[in-house]
């Protein structure tokens, strides 16, 4: 079938002509430091930080980055201890123990970025675009009067970075022209680590309190903390499982989708879905790929009764292995799997289940 290589290659670069050798120079010239603002859940440190460090020390190889971690509670200074020794080149991380952050409420948040950001001086300040970054960033960088980079993919220099634009078919490359700092938020699939384990110990950074004294009062925003829903926490996370086997309209139904559920858990897989097999009700929304869902690049990327609509191509081209199984041999989707099926779903999924051993 198809491979993905035509289409990957029909993606352009757009590079703006005022590439001034005096701007990047006095940029340049500029010392690099960098305020990472990090998730954690409990007493674990998000992978996806790990990668916003990754995208950190592309910046600057002298780049003094520091981490920021807010919440409340005995499990943040245990992730801040993780993150500590997440990487050699963390110098320090900065705990924010508040009861103002014990939900990720984006108000507060954005005060605290402002806050620590005017007192360390930092040049940038990086997270990644998932929900948290999305919206803290936007806030934090309209109360330090700048304007954010967001999806960032690759760094070509300290103010020159690459994001992808509609909807991935096309790289853009911006310069960061602003006075102030840049403030990017960045695809964790486009800076890809190991997972944090036991025994990843790096030398340890310094840990120290953010000075909570002026953070004021009036910080409460307009939003209110209602609750956190999240489930199945037996499969992997989609945003960063190897394996993820989708789903599209074409499983007709909630009751059909479970093929796909069951299929995942005989490869230790993460779920996803269209946005149509969303709309019609078959999943929850928090499994959507795509363009105004998660972005993934797994090892490995199923697609069954998908079409391959850009907007979901978007959230998952960057898969390393795509597989595609469709009954449309000019469906979309075929054009940028590495392997590829013409068959009916309700023929090869049952006999895909059959056939492969049970998960050990
Ligand atoms: C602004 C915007 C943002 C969007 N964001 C996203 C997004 O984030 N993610 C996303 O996925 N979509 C998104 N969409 C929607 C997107 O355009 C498509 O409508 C959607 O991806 C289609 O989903 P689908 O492939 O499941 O359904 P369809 O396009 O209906 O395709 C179903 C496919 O299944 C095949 N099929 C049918 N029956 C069988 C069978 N029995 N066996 C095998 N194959 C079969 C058909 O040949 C077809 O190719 C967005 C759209 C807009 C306008």
């Amino acid at each position: 079938m198809a491979t993905g290589a035509a289409l990957r290659a029909f993606r352009k670069r757009i590079i703006p002509s005022f590439t001034s050798q005096t701007f990047a120079s006095t940029f340049n010239s500029r010392s690099i430091s960098t305020l990472v603002l990090a998730e954690h859940e409990g007493s674990s440190l998000k992978i996806q930080s790990v990668s916003a460090v990754k995208a950190a020390k592309s910046l600057s190889k002298d780049n003094s980055i520091s981490l920021l971690l807010a919440g409340s509670g005995p499990g943040l200074h245990e992730a801040a201890a993780q993150a500590a020794s997440c990487d050699p080149s963390v110098s320090q991380v900065l705990v924010a123990d508040s009861d103002e952050f014990s939900h990720p409420l984006a108000e507060p948040w954005a005060k605290l970025v402002r806050l620590v950001q005017q007192k360390g001086g930092y040049s940038h300040v990086i997270t990644t675009s998932g929900s948290f970054g999305k919206n803290i960033m936007p806030r934090a960088a309209a109360l330090l009067d700048v304007s954010p980079i967001t999806d960032v993919t690759g760094i070509s220099e300290p103010h020159l970075f690459v994001r992808p634009i509609y909807a991935g078919n096309a790289l853009c490359t911006v310069r960061y022209t602003g006075v102030g700092p840049c403030l990017l938020t960045i695809r964790a699939t486009s800076f890809p680590v190991s997972p944090i384990t036991s025994d990843s110990k790096s030398n340890e950074a310094s840990i120290s309190q953010v000075d909570l004294s002026t953070f004021g009062e009036d910080s409460v925003g307009k939003s209110r903390y209602v609750k956190h829903t999240s489930q199945d926490i037996e499969r992997p996370d989609l945003g960063n499982a190897r394996v993820v086997i989708t789903g599209g309209r074409a499983l007709k139904s909630a009751e059909n989708f479970k093929m796909i559920e069951k299929l995942a858990e005989k490869l230790g897989a993460a779920v996803g879905a269209t946005r149509a097999a969303v709309d019609a009700g078959y999943v929850p929304n928090d499994l959507q790929v795509g363009q105004t869902g998660k972005i993934v690049a797994p090892e490995l990327y199923m697609a069954f009764g998908v079409s391959g609509a850009i907007q979901h191509l978007a959230g998952m081209r960057d898969s390393k292995y795509i597989v595609a199984v469709n009954k449309d041999a000019d469906a979309p989707i075929f054009q940028v799997a590495d392997y590829g099926l013409v068959g009916d779903i309700f023929d090869v999924i049952p006999e895909l289940l059959e056939k492969l051993p049970e998960k050990k």
